[in-house]
């Protein structure tokens, strides 16, 4: 085994980081294992993109970092491309570049000074358009693209980095269910065959709670809950977190749970029946218009 496989992809230790004066990440230690699906959710504003801009090297923050075992510092930023690929919530719309030019320029961490494009280089590329399902707008400007499009482009580009860890900030943001699973399975192949250790930010708890190994809930820039699916998302952590009523129970798929947004008038009328089953007023069941 290489020296260093059995340690974690990621080891954080005492992580802050503060916008101005506001401090947004508070003190956070956690470590992702290796070929990990490791998923961070919470509430808009809780921190999980300032933190995965931190793991990315984008924004600095206090505290320490190990990739691979090794403090972050010690890597060239070159090399550690090779290890980390990032894929960020706002993709750059503005390039005056083709899908193929964009997913080879993925290739540079491997190139050598020059930055000439091999004959691998091309094949990594054109094997990863194909998986990734954007082959026939390999030759289409990045202008010229749809949301969902341009999101699977950057994810093909992050791949063809060929990295050990893969870091995407809610890559199933703007694509249709079908391109959403296709993604997720996608992802959950490449942990699987290649070992590649996921780390993603999102907003959808059941694809969270299908795909991901553990979950790290983030609530005020803080750890409210990491463990797996069925350890977090429970009605009270997610009622914690969200300040909403949520529904969770076993899902029909597997060993994983379900969650269900409720309404708010459905809620109301939950508890509004619960209070009047405590109050000894079940009569009124099954007529719609108490219950309001
Ligand atoms: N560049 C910035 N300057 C100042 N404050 C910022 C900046 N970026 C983010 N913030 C603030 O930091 C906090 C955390 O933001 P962050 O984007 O990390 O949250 P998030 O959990 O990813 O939210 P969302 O789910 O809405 O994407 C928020 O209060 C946000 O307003």
């Amino acid at each position: 085994m290489t020296p260093g496989m059995t340690r974690p992809a990621l080891e954080v230790r005492h992580f802050s980081h503060g916008y101005r004066e506001t401090p947004v990440l508070k003190d956070l230690s956690f470590a992702v294992d290796r070929g990990d699906f490791f998923i961070l959710i919470g509430p808009n504003g809780s921190g999980k993109t300032t933190l995965m801009k931190a793991l990315a090297g984008i924004i600095p923050a206090a505290g320490s970092l190990k990739v691979l075992g090794r403090p972050v510092e010690s890597y060239s930023r070159k090399a550690l491309a090779r290890h980390i690929a990032w894929v960020p919530q706002q993709l750059p719309l503005d390039f005056p570049f083709s899908v193929r030019e964009m997913v080879l320029m993925g290739r540079a961490p491997h190139q050598g000074i020059l930055g000439f494009e091999t004959r691998e280089d091309m094949a990594v590329a054109e094997r990863i358009m194909a998986v990734t399902d954007i082959g026939p707008l390999a030759d289409r400007k990045l202008n010229c693209l749809s949301g969902g499009e341009l999101q699977r482009v950057f994810i093909a580009k992050a791949l063809c980095q060929e990295p050990d860890i893969l870091l995407l900030d809610e890559p199933t943001a703007f694509l249709d269910l079908a391109h959403q699973i296709q993604v997720m399975d996608l992802l959950e192949q490449l942990k699987q065959e290649r070992g590649i250790t996921i780390v993603m930010v999102s907003h959808d708890l059941n694809l969270a709670a299908m795909y991901g190994d553990r979950l790290l809930l983030m609530r005020d820039g803080g750890i409210l809950s990491l463990g797996s699916p069925n350890a977090v998302l429970t009605f009270s952590l997610l009622e914690a977190a969200y300040g909403c009523v949520l529904l969770t129970e076993k899902s029909p798929l597997g060993d994983f749970p379900r969650v269900t947004t409720v309404p708010g008038r459905i809620a109301k009328r939950a508890v509004n029946r619960l209070c009047r089953q405590a109050d000894g007023l079940d009569a009124v069941a099954g007529d719609p218009s108490r219950e309001e």
